[in-house]
């Protein structure tokens, strides 16, 4: 079992205004990776940032925290190499947004960059599957993309189920809703790659939040690998 348990806020939520010192504050309250929510107003309904925003959190924050680009966006070919460039670690693309995952992931892999592949809560798992053995993380939404702070959408753990029962090694994240209240459910259908934005930032104790979701979906792990 290669897979570890590992918590990335997103800093949708996060005083924008002061993007670098909220980063610093995740990474320094126990953070594992950082989970940068890039959205282009159309494939989405909101907008963020983009690249040149990511080169700069590169530059103040140094080499060490694990970028890992939540890409909603159209024709998400265009921003690979950009986003290379700037120091992004790992590109996530939405399923939805191209005709071509086979020759993206190649193009993502040739700049350096590792593949996440994300599906919205309308697709099946049986359209990412196809493509899960050639990436290194499998994004399952429990949202609809476009906005931090939306419930939790319990029936996508279905989804997560079925991914680690095929995929036994894949990395697997849940991105929307997740908090102390959803992380449970997460842990016990197997995803291990956690994203959590309102209840971490938001929280007066963001390093005892981080800790609890780390502990609970560790144990889900472990137990996994006795029942094995
Ligand atoms: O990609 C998205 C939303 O589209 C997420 O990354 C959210 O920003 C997570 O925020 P919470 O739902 O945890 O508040
Ligand atoms: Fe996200």
């Amino acid at each position: 079992m290669a897979y570890s348990a590992k918590i990335g806020p997103s800093i949708l939520s996060s005083d924008l205004s002061c993007l670098g010192s909220e980063c610093v504050r995740m990474m320094e309250s126990g953070a594992d990776y950082l989970h940068l929510d890039v959205m282009d107003g159309h494939f989405v309904p909101n907008i963020t940032f983009g690249h040149p925003m990511v080169e700069c959190l590169r530059k103040s924050l140094g080499q060490d925290p694990f970028f890992d680009m939540h890409m909603m966006v159209s024709r998400p070919e265009q921003w690979v190499k950009p986003m290379a460039a700037a120091g992004a670690n790992q590109y996530t693309f939405h399923i939805e947004a191209t005709t071509n995952p086979g020759n993206l992931i190649k193009e993502i892999k040739e700049s350096g960059m590792k593949v996440g592949l994300a599906i919205k809560p309308g697709t099946t798992v049986e359209e990412l599957a196809p493509w899960a053995n050639q990436i290194d993380m499998a994004l399952v939404m429990t949202v609809e993309p476009g906005f931090g702070g939306q419930k939790f959408i319990e029936d996508m753990m279905p989804k997560v189920n079925w991914l680690r029962s095929q995929f036994p090694s894949l990395d697997i994240e849940v991105d929307g809703g997740v908090g102390p209240d959803t992380i449970h459910k997460c842990a016990e259908a197997g995803a291990n790659m956690i994203v959590s934005g309102s209840a971490v930032i938001g929280s007066e104790d963001p390093r005892s939040v981080i800790a609890l979701l780390r502990t609970v979906v560790a144990e889900a792990i472990q137990k996994r690998s006795l029942d094995r």
